[in-house]
């Protein structure tokens, strides 16, 4: 279980989280909705470590195996890899660098290029892909990666139906087998989906709810 006990982040003297607690359970989802710069994205980096908290703790995360899907607009262009190299990325913390990918890790990869419907784009420069094509791949290399932890940063946005619904599916699979999978979101579908949803409000949880309704949902999320 990942417990964040009232955790503070700054960027200069602007505090983007104010003193956040909240706990994540293995085999949940927990999906994080706000608007825009509420603070989201910090609290997924926050529980990935790739921002650390002013003040605060998160426990559980120290020696987790975490699968981390940054926002779209945050992948570099410029990645000389393949769809194939990137998504077999996903196996390297089992597998270790340098190591071959078994056959096992080799059918893993199929199976998620599959699933995420870009197996026909498996030879293609990652940095050549559109914004759905790379997201796609990026939560292929998630997949492969079975994480304990599992941060996905708006896996859907822009992003067409059926493909949404993988992703909703592949979210499901992933605390089925036990993993803390944590969501931010701006997609009313993916609320209904979690076990638990947290509202950011410029940086404050301002509503938690296990048992979640239409009606947080709509008011707290705006379509798009
Ligand atoms: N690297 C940074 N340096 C300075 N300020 C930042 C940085 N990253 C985020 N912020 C600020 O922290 C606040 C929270 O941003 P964050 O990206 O966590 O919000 P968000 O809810 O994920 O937004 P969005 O829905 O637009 O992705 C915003 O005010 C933002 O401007």
């Amino acid at each position: 279980m990942i417990v964040v006990s009232d955790v503070v982040v700054r960027y200069g003297t602007r505090a983007a989280l104010s003193g956040v607690t909240a706990t994540f359970e293995p085999g949940a989802i927990t999906a994080l909705v706000g608007h825009n710069g509420s603070g989201k994205s910090t609290l997924l980096q926050a529980l990935a470590g790739t921002v650390t908290p002013s003040t605060g703790r998160i426990t559980g995360t120290d020696r987790a195996d975490i699968a981390y899907v940054p926002q779209r607009s945050s992948v570099r262009d410029e990645l000389p890899l393949s769809v194939r190299e990137v998504v077999a990325m996903g196996a390297w913390r089992r597998r270790g660098l340098w190591r071959r990918l078994s056959p096992e890790d080799r059918r893993a990869v199929d199976a998620a290029l599959d699933r995420l419907g870009v197996a026909h784009l498996s030879t293609r420069r990652i940095g050549d892909l559109s914004g759905g094509q790379r997201q796609r791949a990026l939560l292929a290399q998630a997949v492969v990666q079975r994480g304990q932890i599992v941060l996905l940063d708006e896996p859907a946005t822009g992003l067409d139906a059926e493909a949404r619904a993988v992703i909703v599916d592949v979210m499901r699979d992933e605390a089925r087998r036990g993993a803390i999978v944590v969501v931010a979101t701006h997609d009313r579908r993916d609320c209904r989906d979690a076990d638990q949803v947290l509202r950011l409000e410029d940086g404050i949880l301002s509503t938690e709810t296990t048992a979640f309704g239409d009606t947080v949902c709509s008011d707290t999320v705006h379509s798009g």
